[in-house]
């Protein structure tokens, strides 16, 4: 009964979702959905009541669609895409030890999971990844700008990202609206996000909005080492615009090995910064 409720007052639709996978979630994970749980609920009340720093109200049936979920059914659904065991093959492999697997869902819509080991410990990647996403684009090109439109508790946000028109992108500049969660199990720490719907913020002019997730990043130590993690990184992108597929499943990957090498990057500044 209270996820119902949650999806109803929450207002927050993943129109593509359903589709992708054509299955709901079961509750497999207790201890993380009774985190995500009380996160959501809280989000939900603020987003329906325009309580809190941004008013978002309701948003009338007709926008809500007719497909719903709640940030931890979101964070849950892109859980099962990435532990599935089935039908990944490997796509890339760097000599750095990096590795990227693609797998196509319903649909025929390809995602990518990459596997890095990072210099950092779950608790720094969470505060870079997470705690301080809005400054991301001063250690990303690849990305123009991100905001926190709207913060609920430490676990849950809504995000609108920009990303950069750079000779490496072929693609072209995109912008996101996404619903972004955090919890933890032990020491893992789960980040996942999907593509909402916010009403004070429709598709700009002049960009083309894509939709990202369900997506999810999962961060755990490593044995041994305090302060290296493995990084497993689920992008599972609709880029919109009319592009050749070839094209687009030529850019995710290699947006992903971009991506880690930039957290690569800042990670060693930090660190330098860390002992002067
Ligand atoms: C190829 C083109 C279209 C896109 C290139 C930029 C991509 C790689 C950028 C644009 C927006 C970015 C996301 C913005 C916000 C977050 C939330 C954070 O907690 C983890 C990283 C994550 C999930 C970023 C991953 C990289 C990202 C998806």
């Amino acid at each position: 009964m209270l996820p119902a409720v949650v999806k109803l007052c929450c207002g927050i639709s993943y129109p593509h979702v359903r589709s992708m996978t054509g299955k709901r979630m079961t509750s497999r994970r207790v201890n993380m959905r009774s985190v995500c749980n009380s996160s959501s609920v809280v989000f939900c009340r603020t987003a329906a009541c325009g309580r809190g720093s941004v008013r978002t109200g309701a948003l009338s049936p007709a926008e809500r669609g007719s497909h719903h979920m709640s940030c931890e059914e979101a964070l849950n659904e892109a859980l099962e895409i990435v532990e599935s065991t089935d039908g990944w093959k490997l796509d890339l492999a760097e000599k750095n030890g990096d590795v990227i697997y693609s797998k196509a869902l319903k649909g025929n819509r390809k995602v990518f999971r990459l596997e890095a080991e990072l210099d950092a410990s779950p608790e720094e990647l969470y505060e870079i990844l997470f705690l301080r996403v809005e400054e991301m684009h001063r250690w990303n090109p690849s990305i123009t700008s991100i905001r926190v439109l709207k913060q609920v508790g430490r676990n849950t946000m809504v995000t609108h990202e920009v990303s950069a028109e750079t000779a490496g992108n072929l693609i072209g500049q995109r912008d996101f609206l996404s619903v972004r969660h955090s919890s933890r199990s032990g020491s893992r720490v789960y980040l996942g996000g999907a593509a909402t719907r916010f009403e004070s913020l429709p598709p700009q002019e002049g960009f083309v909005r894509a939709e990202d997730g369900p997506t999810c990043i999962i961060l755990h130590a490593l044995p041994h080492h305090s302060r290296k993690s493995r990084f497993i990184w689920l992008l599972n992108m609709d880029v919109k615009g009319w592009l050749p597929k070839s094209l687009v499943n030529k850019a995710l990957p290699r947006a992903q090995l971009d991506f880690t090498k930039h957290l690569r990057h800042h990670l060693t500044g930090q660190t330098q910064e860390s002992r002067t």
